[in-house]
């Protein structure tokens, strides 16, 4: 009989106090293997302790984390060969040279991937022979990201791993992951970046203030419901065209010119607004009908004010 695959990450009831306020709040979740999870929340949510906590380079206060079916700092040594881990920032020395820095952590694992092809799939190959503090903020992005993934890990943590790359950079970045993916590796993403999580993500978990507020695949949390948007003349008697609308609709102006109706939006709902906007004389531009978006629901359920 095969033993049992275990999940890539297990949280059960994770705490972790910074004095009396909870980083994590009694976090749960099960990340699978061949699938790409995202942790996505606002600044403090909590999401860097708890991924720090899945790496093994914080205890919890209480709750029980398994990586792979193993205790992070426990079996530290089991599990170093086999997770991947790429840092918001640093982790490389300043005077290592891009190429021998990715041949000599190569070097640790049993079959890693060729390194200098994996450096021409970051385009990182004319930098090869530059020390890591002379690239560029994106550069040493990209070469983190290389390091993390050149032992093949079965288990891969990816913290902003896009933040402040360029588009062709972003988009190597999110073949990489869904090479991982297929690779049948379990991948952690951390993002604040709605679009990317909702384009590589199987599994979306959303914390706020230590807490999981929302979890789902994209197409749960953003629904199948449609939103009808238009820009016009600052003002229009919303009331009034809401009165016009089906039962249950919703319409609202944010900002001043900008309108959102909500509702079971069918062509019969798009006729009445356009035939009201028609009989008011009001000319619509940039008239859509759209899915909510990840962010939007992102929105809803964490707010729109700035966290402290
Ligand atoms: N070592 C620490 N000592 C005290 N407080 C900490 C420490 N590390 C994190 N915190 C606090 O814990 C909370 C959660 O921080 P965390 O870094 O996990 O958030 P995050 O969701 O990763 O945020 P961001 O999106 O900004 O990276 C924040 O309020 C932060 O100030």
């Amino acid at each position: 009989m095969t033993p049992p695959r275990h999940a890539a990450v297990e949280l059960d009831a994770l705490v972790k106090r910074y004095g009396p306020r909870a980083a994590v709040d009694g976090i749960s979740l099960r990340a699978e293997r061949g699938a790409v999870t995202a942790l996505l929340g606002p600044n403090g949510a909590g999401k860097t302790t708890t991924v720090e906590i899945c790496e093994g380079y914080r205890r919890p206060d209480s709750g029980t984390v398994r990586v792979l079916g193993l205790d992070p700092v426990r079996d530290a040594r089991e599990l170093r060969p086999r997770v991947g881990v790429m840092p918001q920032s640093g982790g490389v020395p300043g005077t290592a040279r891009a190429g021998e820095f990715l041949r000599l952590v190569a070097a640790f694992y049993a079959h890693p991937l060729d390194p200098a092809a994996l450096l021409e799939r970051l385009g990182l190959t004319a930098h090869a022979r530059t020390p890591y503090r002379r690239l560029s903020g994106g550069q040493q992005q990209r070469l983190s990201l290389a390091a993390a993934v050149v032992g093949r890990p079965e288990l891969v943590f990816l913290d902003e791993p896009t933040a402040g790359l360029d588009p062709q950079a972003r988009h190597a970045t999110w073949e990489l992951v869904a090479g991982l993916r297929a690779a049948g590796a379990g991948v952690i993403l951390t993002t604040h970046h709605m679009e990317e999580a909702e384009r590589l993500s199987d599994q979306v978990v959303i914390v706020d203030q230590g807490r999981v507020v929302a979890r789902g695949t994209p197409a749960e949390l953003t629904g199948a419901e449609r939103q009808l948007r238009f820009r016009a003349r600052p003002g229009l008697g919303l009331d009034e065209l809401l009165a016009a609308l089906p039962v249950g609709s919703a319409a609202k102006e944010s900002p001043a010119g900008h309108y959102l109706i909500e509702g079971d939006v069918q062509p019969e709902l798009l006729a009445t607004v356009t035939a009201w906007c028609a009989s008011h004389g009001v000319l619509t531009e940039d008239l859509r009908i759209e899915r909510r978006t990840l962010e939007d629901v992102f929105l809803e359920l964490t707010g729109r004010e700035l966290r402290p």
